[in-house]
């Protein structure tokens, strides 16, 4: 039998987005010891997979395209550092908007004030608009209409770097970026991240200091590594990027035949959102740095956690909130909207606000939705 020449060609397609365009794509050359493996179906596969990926690689370069809609302010904010201790307040004055591309509005003629210090539930069913107003206070886009104000200033004046330094946002679509453990909780705050006790701190912060603990090499493990980490041996001196050093993977071997790279470390889909909220936890440690934030964001922040863990977090985002002022959206509202001062029940718009207690006896919907929600508990939830 002729056995065809057993070679297969290996890529991986490199996540890092501060990589230039010719070290997106790296090939590779695996001798492959079995006989048995299809070379044709084989790189057939791997051909429809590559240009897959090559597609999504031409995507991430066609965002330098997309032209900013959002003009950038002219005013320092805040005044002084020493004011976003006492937290930041927000107030959105008949503010509608509509996606680009959109026929109907995600917010329509939304006003409510949150003043600074206050925690702030923004609550409703999927698809009502919480997530909408997280990205008008981060200015990802402005209103269509309608005004948002930050302490009291037209938030389109602000300088945006220096809004988006007073905030420490966490999205719903968290990322793992491939880097160590360590690395991935201290790019929230690069000036901190040399810093293992505000690190490890973060960590605890945002619930995952215990599964970190408990990976291969602690806080130092790869979850991700880089493409030439993968396929080649580093040379000595090579340092990730806080300084670290980093070891070549260990060399394989497979059937007596010599390849080279490791597997990726994988974490659960709850592990990561603990990673991403750390990495928000570090971005909000008060420090004497630019970096400290007087305002806290979270978009939907235990959607991936188990109950007990949801419990545990927002325990401590309470405890560590300080004057700082808090802004959630959920969908589920059992722990955290007891605490509130402040819940908004939206439905495109503000459909009811208020406290927990005078939204219960209101007997609206959020009322309707809670008692949905606590059925299965028999009135069991904890109250504050
Ligand atoms: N980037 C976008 N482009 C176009 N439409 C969008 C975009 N993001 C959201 N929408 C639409 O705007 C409306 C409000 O969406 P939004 O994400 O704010 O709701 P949500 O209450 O946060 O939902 P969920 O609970 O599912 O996260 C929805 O109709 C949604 O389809």
């Amino acid at each position: 039998m002729h056995v065809l020449p057993q070679i297969i060609f290996t890529w991986r397609v490199v996540k890092n987005p501060m990589t230039t365009p010719l070290s997106l794509v790296s090939l590779t050359l695996i001798e492959v010891a079995d006989p048995s493996i299809n070379l044709y179906s084989s790189i057939s596969g791997l051909l429809s997979i590559l240009a897959s990926d090559l597609s999504r690689a031409r995507k991430v370069y066609e965002i330098e395209n997309i032209r900013n809609q959002v003009v950038n302010g002219t005013e320092p904010f805040p005044e002084n550092q020493q004011s976003l201790a006492n937290g930041i307040s927000v107030e959105f004055k008949n503010v509608s908007f509509q996606y680009p591309g959109r026929d109907r509005c995600a917010l329509r003629n939304v006003s409510f004030k949150i003043e600074a210090g206050q925690l702030c539930v923004v609550v409703g069913v999927n698809g009502s608009g919480k997530s909408t107003i997280l990205n008008l206070i981060s200015r990802i886009y402005d209103p269509t209409v309608g005004t948002i104000l930050i302490d009291g200033r037209d938030i389109k004046t602000l300088k945006l770097a220096d809004l988006r330094a007073a905030m420490s946002i966490l999205f719903q679509d968290y990322s793992q970026f491939p880097l160590s453990v360590r690395e991935n909780i201290g790019l929230g705050n690069p000036a901190l991240a040399h810093e293992d006790d505000k690190v490890r701190e973060a960590a605890r912060l945002g619930g995952a200091e215990d599964f970190i603990d408990e990976l291969p090499n602690g806080f130092d493990t790869y979850l991700d590594r880089l493409v030439d980490d993968y396929y080649g041996d580093l040379p000595e001196g090579t340092t990730t990027l806080f300084g670290h050093p980093v070891e070549s993977s260990p060399r394989n071997t497979v059937d007596g035949v010599h390849i080279t790279g490791s597997p990726d470390l994988q974490i659960s889909w709850g592990q990561v959102q603990r990673l991403a909220i750390s990495r928000t936890m570090m971005r909000s440690l008060i420090s004497e740095t630019e970096y400290f934030a007087g305002m806290l964001l979270f978009d939907e922040p235990s959607a991936s956690l188990d109950p007990t863990a949801e419990h545990d977090l927002f325990e401590r985002l309470r405890k560590l909130r300080g004057n700082k002022t808090m802004i959630f959206s959920t969908h589920r509202f059992g722990n955290l909207t007891q605490y509130a001062d402040l819940i908004l029940y939206i439905d495109e718009t503000v459909q009811e606000e208020g406290t927990h207690d005078e939204l219960m006896k209101k007997g609206g919907e959020y009322a309707r939705i809670w008692n949905l929600q606590a059925k299965p508990f028999n009135g069991q939830i904890p109250r504050p």
